[in-house]
C-alpha cells in the first residue's frame, strides 16, 4: 500500500507536468496505465515503488515546466528534456531534487537566472544551449561530484566562481558573456572552454591585459539558412554526375580483371622503349628506398623499380604485382583502384593514377609528403609507389573492414548487420584525428580536399584512417573537379576554386550526416529536385524536430537518441554556409568527445543505478 501511494504521487506529478505542455500526443501516460511498464521515456525502480528515470529527449514537447510537477519526484535520478522547445525558468524544486545525478537540459529555450540551488549529488549538469541570463550560481560550488558541467551558449553574465570541484573533468562555459578573469581552479581546463566570452581572460584564454575578440558562434541547427536557389541547379547537375558515377561504380565492382590487364598495358607502352620483357627483368632483384637514389631521380634500369616507404619490406617487386590476381575496387576520381593478392597471400591495393601531370621530381616530393603524413595511425599509408612515363601506380595494404561509406551503406536489406552506433562514433572520431594530423603539418599549409566516407578507411578492429590524402595535386583536373566530391564539396569552393581547411571541416559534416541519418550525400527530395544531405536534414528537422532525421537502423540502439541529436549539432555546425562559422577539425574533436563522456557516463551510469537497485 505504501509503494502503491508513492508510486501514485509520481504518477501525479508527471501528469501535472505534462498537463502544462504542449506534446503532440507523443507521450502516451495516460492515468488508467501503468507508469512503470507503459509509459514513455519512464523508468521506475526495481521494486517499482518509485520513478527513477525521465528521459524525453527531443519529444517536440513545448512550454514551461511547472513547478511542484517533476520537482515532486523525490527518487528521480536522471532527468533528460532536452532538444525541445522548452521556455521559461527553470523551477528550482527541479535543480534541487534530492537524488538527482544527471540533468540534461540543453538544447531548449529556457530563460531566466539560473537556480541558487542544486542536488549535491550532480555528476552532470548540461543546460547548455539555452537563453539562462544572470549569473552563474554560487551553488555550484558545493557540487563535489559533478564530472561535466555544460553551459554553452546561454547568456550567462559576470565572473566564473573559484569551482573548486575535483571531479570536474569537463568544462564547457563558451559563448556567453561571462567577463573578468579565469579562476585558476579552472586554468587547467582548454581554450574551448571559455571562447566566446569577450570580456573574459586569463589563461588558457589571452592575458588579462589584452582583451580577446568575439571567436565566430557555432550556429544551431534551427538557425542555419537554407542555401540559395541558386544552388538548387547546381544540385541538379551533380546530381547526374552521382547517378553516372554509381552505375560506373557498380559495373566496376563485379569486374574480376587479372593484373595481366595493367601487364599488357606495360607492354604495349613498353614496346616504344625497347621492349616489356626487358623491363620485366629489370624488375626483379632489389627496390629502391626512398631518401636514396629514389628520391633524387633514379636512371636506367632503376626506372622500373617499385619505391618502398621507410618501414614498409620491400618484399615483392612489380613482377610480382603484375603476375598476382586482382580485381577492381572502384573507380575513384584519381584512377582505379585493384585489389591484389600476392602469391603469399599478401593483399595489396594498386591505384592506378591517371592524368598525373606533375613531373617525375615533382611526384616524388609528392610521395615524400605522404609517406611522412602517413606515419599517423588515422592516415592511410602507401607502401609503395612507381612513377614511369607512361604508368604511375601507388601500392597500399588492403583494409579488411573496407570503406566506412561500404559499412554504411553497403548490403542494406536483410542480412545485413547494421553498424552500431558506437562504432560509427569511433570511426568518424579516429577519422577526425587522422584530419587534424594533416591539418596541423607544415604550419597548417595541408588540405586533404576529398575528404568522404569511401576515402575513410576501415580496419581489422574498426580502426579507421583517412585515405587519398595528396594524390588529388598530382592530377590535371579543375580544383572544382565536377565529378568528385558530389555533395562532400562546400558551396564556397566552387567560387573560389580552392579547398581550405574549412571546406574538409564541411566534408567531414556531410560525413557525420552521413552516419546520422545512413543516406547518402544526395537526396531526391520531389521528382525534380536533388537536395545534398545538410539541406535535407534542414528540410526535415525544420518541418518536425523528431527523431525522423536518423537512421532507422540506429533505432534498436538504446539510449543514443540525446547523444545522437548532439551530434547532429555538431555536423550541422561543421556544414555551415559561411566557413568562418565552422568549428576547425580540433574543435569537432573535442565537442565529439565532450558528448561522448558526458553521455557514456549517462548511460552507464543509469543503467547501473537500475541494476543496483535491482540487487537491493
Ligand atoms: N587500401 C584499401 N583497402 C580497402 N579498400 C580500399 C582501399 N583503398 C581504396 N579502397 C576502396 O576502393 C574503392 C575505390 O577507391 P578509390 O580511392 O579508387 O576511389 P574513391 O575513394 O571512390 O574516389 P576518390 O578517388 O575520389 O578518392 C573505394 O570504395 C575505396 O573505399
Amino acid at each position: 500500500l505504501v509503494i502503491d501511494a508513492d508510486l501514485n504521487s509520481d504518477k501525479q506529478a508527471l501528469l501535472a507536468f505534462a498537463a502544462a505542455l504542449h506534446h503532440g500526443h507523443r507521450l502516451n501516460w495516460e492515468a488508467n496505465t501503468s507508469v512503470c511498464s507503459s509509459w514513455i521515456g519512464v523508468k521506475c525502480t526495481a521494486d517499482q515503488s518509485h520513478v527513477l528515470a525521465v528521459r524525453l529527449p527531443a519529444k517536440g514537447l513545448f512550454g514551461s515546466i511547472a513547478t511542484n510537477t517533476l520537482g515532486k519526484l523525490d527518487s528521480l535520478q536522471v532527468l533528460s528534456l532536452r532538444s525541445n522547445l522548452l521556455i521559461g525558468n527553470l523551477p528550482a524544486d527541479i535543480s534541487s531534487l534530492p537524488s538527482l545525478r544527471y540533468l540534461y537540459l540543453q538544447q531548449n529555450k529556457l530563460t531566466g537566472n539560473l537556480p541558487a540551488l542544486f542536488s549535491s549529488g550532480l555528476i552532470v549538469l548540461d543546460l547548455s544551449y539555452n537563453s539562462f541570463t544572470g549569473k552563474i550560481s554560487v551553488g555550484i560550488q558545493k557540487l563535489d561530484r559533478l564530472s561535466v558541467l555544460n553551459m554553452q551558449k546561454n547568456s550567462l553574465i559576470g565572473p566564473i566562481p573559484d569551482l573548486k570541484l575535483s571531479k570536474l573533468k569537463h568544462l564547457n562555459l563558451s559563448y556567453n558573456n561571462l567577463d573578468g578573469s579565469i579562476p585558476s581552479s579552472l586554468q587547467k581546463f582548454p581554450t574551448l572552454s571559455f571562447t566566446g566570452n569577450s570580456l573574459l581572460c586569463g589563461p588558457p584564454l589571452l592575458q588579462c591585459s589584452v582583451v580577446p575578440s568575439p571567436s565566430p558562434i557555432f550556429p544551431p541547427v534551427s538557425n542555419l539558412s537554407a542555401f540559395p536557389p541558386k544552388h538548387k541547379h547546381f544540385a541538379k547537375k551533380i546530381g547526374s554526375w552521382a547517378v553516372i558515377a554509381t552505375i560506373a561504380g557498380g559495373l566496376a565492382g563485379f569486374l574480376m580483371l587479372i593484373m595481366l590487364l595493367l601487364l599488357c598495358i606495360f607492354k604495349k607502352k613498353g614496346g616504344k622503349g625497347g621492349g616489356a620483357s626487358k623491363e620485366k627483368s629489370s624488375y626483379a632483384g632489389k627496390n629502391v628506398k626512398p631518401k636514396d637514389e629514389s628520391t633524387s631521380g633514379v636512371q636506367g634500369a632503376e626506372k622500373n623499380k617499385l619505391t618502398f616507404f621507410e618501414g614498409f619490406l620491400d618484399n615483392f617487386d612489380l613482377e610480382d604485382l603484375l603476375r598476382a590476381s586482382a580485381e577492381v575496387l572502384g573507380k575513384g576520381s584519381c584512377g582505379t583502384s585493384y585489389k591484389a593478392v600476392l602469391e603469399d597471400g599478401t593483399m595489396v591495393v594498386v591505384k592506378r593514377l591517371k592524368e598525373v601531370i606533375s613531373g617525375k621530381r615533382e611526384f616524388e616530393q609528392q610521395m615524400e609528403i605522404i609517406g611522412r603524413l602517413g606515419k599517423h595511425p588515422n592516415v592511410a599509408a602507401l607502401r609503395a609507389y612507381y612513377y614511369s612515363k607512361d604508368e604511375k601506380l601507388v601500392v597500399s595494404d588492403f583494409v579488411p573492414n573496407g570503406s566506412f561509406s561500404a559499412l554504411l551503406h553497403g548490403n542494406r536489406g536483410s542480412g545485413r548487420t547494421p553498424l552500431d552506433w558506437d562504432t560509427r562514433v569511433k570511426i568518424s572520431l579516429e577519422a577526425a584525428h587522422g584530419i587534424k594530423h594533416i591539418h596541423s603539418e607544415s604550419n597548417g599549409k595541408f588540405v586533404h580536399g576529398n575528404i568522404k566516407s569511401s576515402n575513410v578507411l576501415v580496419g581489422r578492429n574498426y580502426e579507421a584512417c583517412v585515405s587519398d590524402f595528396g594524390l588529388s595535386s598530382l592530377m590535371n583536373f579543375p580544383v572544382t573537379r565536377s565529378r568528385i566530391m558530389v555533395g562532400y564539396r562546400a558551396p564556397e569552393v566552387v567560387e573560389t576554386r580552392k579547398f581550405t581547411q574549412k571546406s574538409d571541416v564541411y566534408s567531414f559534416g556531410v560525413m557525420l550526416l552521413e552516419m546520422l541519418t545512413g543516406k547518402s550525400p544526395l537526396q531526391s527530395a520531389r521528382q525534380d529536385e536533388i537536395l545534398d544531405l545538410p539541406r535535407w536534414v534542414q528540410s526535415v528537422v525544420r518541418e518536425e524536430w523528431t527523431s525522423e532525421v536518423f537512421d532507422a537502423e540506429l533505432m534498436r540502439f538504446p539510449n543514443i537518441e540525446e547523444e545522437m541529436v548532439q551530434m547532429l549539432q555538431i555536423a550541422m555546425s561543421c556544414v555551415a554556409r559561411n566557413p568562418d562559422q565552422r568549428p576547425n577539425i580540433n574543435e569537432v574533436i573535442n565537442l565529439i568527445e565532450e558528448i561522448r563522456q558526458s553521455n557514456s557516463g549517462n548511460r552507464s551510469a543509469s543503467e547501473e543505478k537500475i541494476e543496483d537497485r535491482r540487487q537491493r
